[in-house]
C-alpha cells in the first residue's frame, strides 16, 4: 500500500513507502500496522535484533522498488558451484540476451570481462574471479555479493547485512563504496558504529514496530541500546 500524500515543492520524491501497512509472512504477521516514508537521496540503516523483521522490511521494499533497486542479498544466495565472475554478472543477467548468457557461461565476453574485473579490483578481489564461490572465504563471498549488486547498475542500493562478515575497518571501506555509487541506500546492519558513520537516517525495529526513526547525526551508540536490550 502506498502512501500517497501531497509533496511539498522541494521535497525530496519519495521512493517507497508503506500507509498502515501488514507485512510478514503467509500466517505470520511482522509488522502489524506500518508506516514509513522512503525518499530519493536517503541512506537509511536498518537496525534491531536478529528476527525482528530487517529482511521482511527488505523484501518489502523491492517489492516496490522493482527493477529500481540493487539487491545485496546475505552472501549464502550466491551460486555456490560458479566462479565468481559469473555470480557477478549474474547481477546483470537480464539485461543481456539469453543468447549472450550462455555464450558467457562457457566463454566470458569480454567486455564485460574487463568491467568485472575493474569492479573486482576495487573490492579486492583480484585474481579470484576464476574461483569457485564455494572456495572463497566468507568475507570474499560478501564482496562478491556486494560486487553483484554494484554490476546491476540501479540507482537504490538494497542490502541485507552486506558487511556482517568483514571486519570493522574493510566493513567501512565497503559502505563508503556502496555510497559513492549510490545516492539512495536502504541497508540492514548489526553494526551500530557503523551504520552511525555511514549513513543518514538510522531506522531502529523492535517488537513489530519502528521505535526510532531518526537522523544519524542526533543520535550515539548509546541510544541504540534499546534495541538490543535482553527480553
Ligand atoms: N519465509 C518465512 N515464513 C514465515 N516466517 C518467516 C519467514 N521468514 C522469516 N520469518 C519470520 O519473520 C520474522 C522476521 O524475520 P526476518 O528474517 O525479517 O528478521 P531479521 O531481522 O532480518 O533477522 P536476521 O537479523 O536474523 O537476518 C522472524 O520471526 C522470522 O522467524
Amino acid at each position: 500500500m502506498l502512501e500517497t500524500a501531497t509533496v511539498e515543492p522541494g521535497t525530496p520524491a519519495m521512493l517507497a513507502g508503506f500507509d498502515h501497512a501488514r507485512l510478514g509472512h503467509d500466517h505470520h504477521i511482522v509488522f502489524p500496522d506500518l508506516t514509513l516514508r522512503i525518499s530519493q537521496g536517503e541512506r537509511i540503516a536498518l537496525l534491531g535484533r536478529s528476527g525482528v523483521g530487517k529482511s521482511t522490511l527488505l523484501d518489502a521494499l523491492r517489492a516496490q522498488l522493482g527493477d529500481q533497486g540493487a539487491w545485496c542479498p546475505q552472501a549464502n544466495a550466491l551460486v555456490p558451484v560458479l566462479s565468481a565472475y559469473h555470480n557477478i554478472y549474474m547481477g546483470r543477467l537480464a539485461h543481456f540476451s539469453r543468447w549472450q548468457n550462455l555464450i558467457n557461461l562457457l566463454r566470458p565476453n569480454r567486455a564485460c570481462w574487463q568491467e568485472i574485473s575493474a569492479l573486482a579490483e576495487t573490492l579486492g578481489l583480484d585474481g579470484l574471479l576464476r574461483r569457485q564461490v564455494d572456495q572463497l572465504s566468507g568475507g570474499q563471498q560478501q564482496r562478491v555479493a556486494i560486487a553483484r549488486a554494484l554490476y546491476q547498475k540501479r540507482p537504490v542500493f538494497i542490502g541485507d547485512e552486506p558487511v556482517a562478515s568483514v571486519d570493522p575497518r574493510q566493513g567501512a571501506r565497503l559502505l563508503e563504496l556502496i555510497n559513492e555509487r549510490h545516492h539512495t541506500c536502504v541497508v540492514a546492519l548489526h553494526q551500530r558504529e557503523l551504520a552511525l558513520a555511514h549513513f543518514d537516517r538510522i531506522i531502529g525495529l523492535d517488537d513489530g514496530r519502528i521505535i526510532i526513526d531518526a537522523p544519524a547525526h542526533e543520535l550515539t551508540p548509546n541510544d541504540l541500546d534499546v534495541l538490543y536490550a535482553p527480553d
